[in-house]
C-alpha cells in the first residue's frame, strides 16, 4: 500500500478566490517532519486548512493509500488533526479536560489515554504544573504547548501545525522540534509543521517544501530547498548557506535583494 501523504492537482482557497494552485507533490512521508516554507500571504495556512477538511480544498489527496476527500467528515478528522497559529479564545476548562475533550474529538479511534498517560505528556512539555489551570490564565506560549498536547493525544496520521513555535522561547523551541520530531517516528506519522524560522527548518526538518504565491517553488531535502536562490527568489534576500563548526548547515542572511518589500 502506498505510503505518506500525496497531493495531486490540488486547489486550496475560498468562495471567491483560489490561493494554492495545481499543487503536485508526490510524497510527505511517513515518520518524518516536513516543514512548509515561504512568505506571509502565500497560502501555508489555507494549505493545511483544506487539508484538514476546514476549507475548500479540491483535487486528489492520497493519505497512506487512502483518498481523503471522499471519506467522510467525521472519519477525516480522526485521522488529520490541525493545530491552529492560536487556540479559540473564550473555552472555559482547565487543560487537563481540554486534552480530554481533544481526544473524543478523535471518535475513539484508538483506545483513550489514562490520566497517567496525559499527565506524562504534559510533562514531557514541561507544562504538568499547569494541568488544573484554566486555558485564559495561560501565557502564549504556555497555550501554545497545550495546543501541541491536545494534538498529539489524538494519534494522527496527519499531523498539521501551523506556526506552533511563533510563542516559544529558544530552549522550548528545540524541546518542541525534539518531541514532535520522536511522537513522528514513533507513530510513523505524516507531520507537516509551518515555521518562518530558516534555521530550525534547516536543523529539525527531514524534508521541506516552499510555496510562493501559492504554487509550489521546491521539494525535496530542507538543503536542496533552502539555497541562496530560493532565498532570493521567495524572501527577497541575500543569504549563504554555511556549515557551523558543529557541522550543521546555517543561512547567514546579507541583505536584502532589492530595497523593496516583495
Ligand atoms: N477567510 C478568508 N477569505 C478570503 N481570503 C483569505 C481568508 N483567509 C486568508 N485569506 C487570504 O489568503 C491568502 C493566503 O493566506 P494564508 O493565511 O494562507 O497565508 P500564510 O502563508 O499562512 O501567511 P502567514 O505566514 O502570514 O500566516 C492571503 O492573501 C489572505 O489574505
Amino acid at each position: 500500500m502506498e505510503q505518506g501523504l500525496r497531493l495531486s492537482h490540488f486547489y486550496a482557497g475560498y468562495p471567491k478566490r483560489k490561493v494554492i494552485e495545481d499543487l503536485n507533490v508526490p510524497q510527505l512521508p511517513r515518520g518524518k517532519i516536513t516543514v512548509l516554507l515561504g512568505p506571509n500571504g502565500c497560502g501555508k495556512s489555507t494549505l493545511l486548512r483544506a487539508l484538514a477538511g476546514l476549507s475548500k480544498g479540491e483535487g486528489e489527496l492520497w493519505l497512506n493509500g487512502e483518498e481523503l476527500m471522499t471519506q467522510p467528515f467525521a472519519r477525516r478528522a480522526q485521522r488529520v488533526v490541525y493545530l491552529p497559529q492560536t487556540l479559540p479564545a473564550g473555552v472555559h476548562l482547565h487543560v487537563l479536560e481540554s486534552i480530554i475533550v481533544a481526544q473524543r474529538a478523535s471518535g475513539g479511534l484508538h483506545s483513550a489515554a489514562s490520566e497517567a498517560e496525559i499527565m506524562h505528556l504534559l510533562d514531557q512539555l514541561g507544562i504538568a504544573h499547569l494541568a488544573m489551570r484554566y486555558l485564559d490564565q495561560l501565557s502564549g506560549g504556555q497555550k501554545q504547548l497545550v495546543g501541541l498536547a491536545q494534538s498529539l493525544i489524538r494519534r494522527p496520521e496527519l499531523l498539521l501545525l501551523d506556526e506552533p513555535l511563533s510563542a516559544l522561547d529558544l530552549n522550548y523551541q528545540f524541546h518542541v522540534m525534539d518531541l514532535v520530531r520522536r511522537e513522528t517516528q514513533l507513530r510513523n506519522i505524516v507531520t507537516v509543521v509551518v515555521v518562518h524560522d530558516i534555521n530550525i527548518a534547516l536543523r529539525h526538518a527531514d524534508h521541506a517544501l516552499m510555496l510562493k504565491n501559492g504554487t509550489l517553488l521546491a521539494d525535496g531535502e530542507p538543503v536542496q530547498v533552502i539555497t541562496p536562490e530560493t532565498l532570493a527568489q521567495v524572501y527577497g534576500v541575500r543569504g549563504r548557506i554555511e556549515c557551523c563548526s558543529r557541522g550543521m548547515p546555517q543561512v547567514m542572511i546579507d541583505g536584502l535583494v532589492a530595497e523593496s518589500i516583495i
